[in-house]
């Protein structure tokens, strides 16, 4: 390895006993980029941002953060990364002056450093006037944005951000992606894990699409999708007013169809082979009694391509995470052994 990139992994592994958890990945992130891991539930995303940050020791495999071994230099790794967990890390008696202070004194941080950096990071996210108020009168958007902030305290040239808008609001998901794109654009390299694959297509610059532990694809999202049309499928939407699960099976049943999903009440998104896939669908949801609202082909999606990888979707497992943790709670930390 050079160690002219900001990591570097060479077949890294984390078994739990009999079980491979991370198995034999190998992938490089450039300088100042933001790379994305997507994957389902329980593809071992969480295992390897944990093993990067030196939070779990690898099973078998190498990988220089910074430059420096993962394992031979677990401190200096630490010393130059930070890490945006699932967990919410903050005393909620305490101001976030108090809070981010807390946490510079722990990375034994200059004390003038320290309230330099507190007052550039509470400009960051707009948030100055916030200074002095207790976290418990913060709203969870104000919470996430400081727990954010707090793993940018030493000014760490690499992030990681485990799932940083899980069970967030849609309003606070997108400040939080936009503080994202700017701690970036300050020149620091973002490494992100999440299951949501508008949120992986919209920051990343790369994508690694991780299911059972193996990196199955990885590339941008544009090339991702190429993957997508160089499987001769086409993409369909399709809005049936009187859609019924009959008329479903029987689009799902047609040798054409690849895979088919349906977004809500009314929408279906199929995929389909070959050149008559459109007027075979057609006619399936007209014999079958389909009022046809509106019909037309679409781009692939990041869906389209783990499906196409995969030949499973993605999104179930996806979604029923979330609403796991929302019933939970947000942001419930996970029992975890090393
Ligand atoms: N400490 C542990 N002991 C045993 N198994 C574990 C442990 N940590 C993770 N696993 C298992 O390893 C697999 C990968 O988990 P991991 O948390 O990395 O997945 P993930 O892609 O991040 O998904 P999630 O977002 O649900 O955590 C899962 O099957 C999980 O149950």
């Amino acid at each position: 390895m050079t160690g002219n990139n900001a990591i570097e992994v060479k077949g890294l592994t984390k078994k739990f006993g009999d079980f491979t958890a991370v198995d034999n990945i190998s992938f490089n992130v450039n300088e100042r980029e933001i790379f994305g891991f997507l994957g389902p539930n329980g593809a071992g995303k969480s295992t390897t941002i944990r093993m990067l940050c030196t939070l779990a020791r690898p099973t078998s495999g190498d990988a220089l953060v910074n430059g420096y071994d993962l394992v031979k230099e677990a401190v200096k790794v630490r010393e130059s990364i930070g890490l945006v967990s699932e967990k919410m890390i903050m005393y909620e008696q305490l101001t976030a002056a108090e809070n981010l202070r807390f946490f510079g004194n722990l990375y034994a941080m200059p004390k003038q450093k320290i309230e330099a950096r507190i007052d550039e990071l509470l400009k960051l996210v707009n948030m100055t006037e916030w200074k002095n108020t207790q976290i418990k009168k913060y709203s969870t958007g104000m919470r996430q944005r400081i727990n954010v902030v707090r793993a940018l305290l030493t000014e760490p040239k690499i992030i990681f951000m485990d799932e940083p808008t899980l069970g967030l609001d849609p309003q606070t998901t997108l400040s939080i992606r936009e503080l994202i794109r700017d701690i970036n654009r300050n020149g620091t390299t973002v490494i992100l894990t999440t299951h949501a694959m508008v949120e992986a297509e919209a920051l990343s610059n790369r994508i690694a699409i991780i299911d059972h532990g193996k990196i199955i694809a990885l590339d941008t999202p544009h090339e991702l999708k190429k993957l997508v049309k160089g499987n001769d499928l086409t993409m369909f939407n399709a809005r049936i007013s009187n859609l019924t699960p009959v008329m479903i099976e029987k689009i799902k049943a047609l040798d054409c169809v690849a895979a088919i999903a349906q977004p809500d009440a009314y929408d279906l998104k199929i995929s389909a082979r070959g050149s008559d896939g459109l007027d075979r669908i057609i006619d399936t949801i007209r014999a079958n009694g389909g009022n046809i609202a509106a019909f037309n082909t679409t781009e692939p999606t990041l869906e389209d391509v783990f499906l196409s990888v995969t030949g499973k979707e993605m999104r179930d497992q996806a979604n029923e995470k979330a609403t796991a943790r929302h019933r939970h709670g947000p942001r419930a930390p996970k029992a975890r052994v090393r």
